[in-house]
């Protein structure tokens, strides 16, 4: 069994760590405030999220960073645009190489990266994996069934992540894809702050529909420019966890989205939601990157302008569907 530290006790953390700690591993998770780390130690929950879910006993709570990095298994649980900040004032903090195993899943904005980019300049050459697919903590902590896959550029170390996350209920498959596995995990999450607006407006099942299978084309097309593996993208961290967060209630861009669309202001939006919804962050990042790296995201940009410039949904809805007409696959990718 290992000893491992779980950084971020928001829904994700917490369900994780108790996962891991019925698995019989030694977790330490590691919370901002100290009232919260008491609070779990004593009561057994989470007084913060995931309330009413007893969390394993093998799970103690700490607000000592200093005794959480001495861990050699890293799982970062934080916001993406957290994680640069949080890992340098760490990284001065210990000469302990961990092994990391991220499961946030955002572009970081100051730097349009994912979080293996941010890991990298950061700590430089250390073990990195992601974990990723669909899995809302809500049901993890209940133990209901799930997959999801876990990538790394070395598959021993993803292996040896794989054996430390699965159980029966939670099915943990491996890749080498990171870079597919992550912009997977990232895009998807501003097509669900669509998927919430075209709801809150009425649009109906083929909208929504439509949306999610453009959303994927979206992916696909700059998973490509990035160096994704497609049918990573066809997967559980592409299509797999698309379909859950546009579906999901339990979902916070989905939310976002749906508050959004009923005419909430962003401040309002997110103060309601009171948890991080990646997309309205990640949305910055792929519009800079967008501009890079790939020209054509409309829907992407769609909801940058409703969320950032005040476009109104029916002006958006009217911009997405009077776009000139076209094949549904691009020329390079018609032999597929
Ligand atoms: N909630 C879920 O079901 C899932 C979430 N994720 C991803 O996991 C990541 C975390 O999500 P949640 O746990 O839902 O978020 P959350 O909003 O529930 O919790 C975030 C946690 O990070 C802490 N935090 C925020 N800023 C911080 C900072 N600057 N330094 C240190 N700690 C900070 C907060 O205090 C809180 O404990 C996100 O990238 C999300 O997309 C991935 C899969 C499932
Ligand atoms: O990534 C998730 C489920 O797989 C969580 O999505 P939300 O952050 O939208 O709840």
């Amino acid at each position: 069994m290992e000893n491992v530290s779980v950084f971020g006790a928001g829904s994700w953390g917490t369900a994780l760590a108790s996962l891991l700690g019925q698995n019989g591993h030694n977790v330490t998770l590691w919370c901002r405030r100290a009232d919260q780390a008491r609070a779990i130690n004593v009561t057994g929950e989470n007084p913060n999220y995931l309330r009413g879910h007893p969390i394993s006993s093998n799970v103690t709570a700490t607000n000592k960073i200093e005794e959480a990095v001495r861990s050699p298994l890293w799982v970062i649980a934080l916001p993406t645009q957290a994680i640069r900040g949080f890992l340098t004032d760490v990284a001065q903090m210990t000469s302990v190489r961990p092994y990391i195993c991220n499961v946030a899943k955002g572009i970081e904005i100051k730097s349009s990266s994912t979080v293996s980019g941010i890991v990298r300049d950061v700590m430089g050459d250390v073990s990195y994996s992601v974990l990723s697919g669909p899995s809302h903590a809500e049901e993890v902590i209940q133990d209901l069934p799930t997959a999801v896959v876990v990538a790394s550029l070395n598959c021993e170390v993803a292996e040896r992540w794989q054996a430390m996350f699965s159980r029966p209920n939670f099915r943990v498959y491996t890749s080498s894809d990171v870079m597919g596995v992550e912009i997977g995990g990232a895009v998807k999450n501003v097509i669900a702050i669509a998927a919430g607006i075209a709801k809150a407006m009425g649009l109906g099942d083929n909208a929504l529909a439509a949306l999610v299978s453009r959303g994927l084309a979206e992916i696909m097309r700059l998973g490509a420019k990035m160096g994704a593996n497609p049918l990573t993208l066809a997967g559980l961290a592409g299509v797999g966890d698309l379909i859950v967060t546009c579906f999901s209630a339990h979902s916070r861009n989905l939310r976002l989205g749906l508050a959004i669309g009923k005419g909430k202001s962003m401040a309002e939006a997110i103060s309601e939601l009171g948890q991080v919804a990646e997309g309205a962050y990640t949305v910055k990042a792929l519009k800079e990157m967008g501009r890079k790296v790939c020209e054509e995201l409309p829907i992407v940009d769609a909801v940058y302008d409703m969320l950032y410039n005040d476009l109104a949904p029916e002006e958006a809805l009217n911009t997405l569907l009077l776009r000139d007409l076209k094949p549904e696959l691009p020329p390079a990718m018609q032999w597929m």
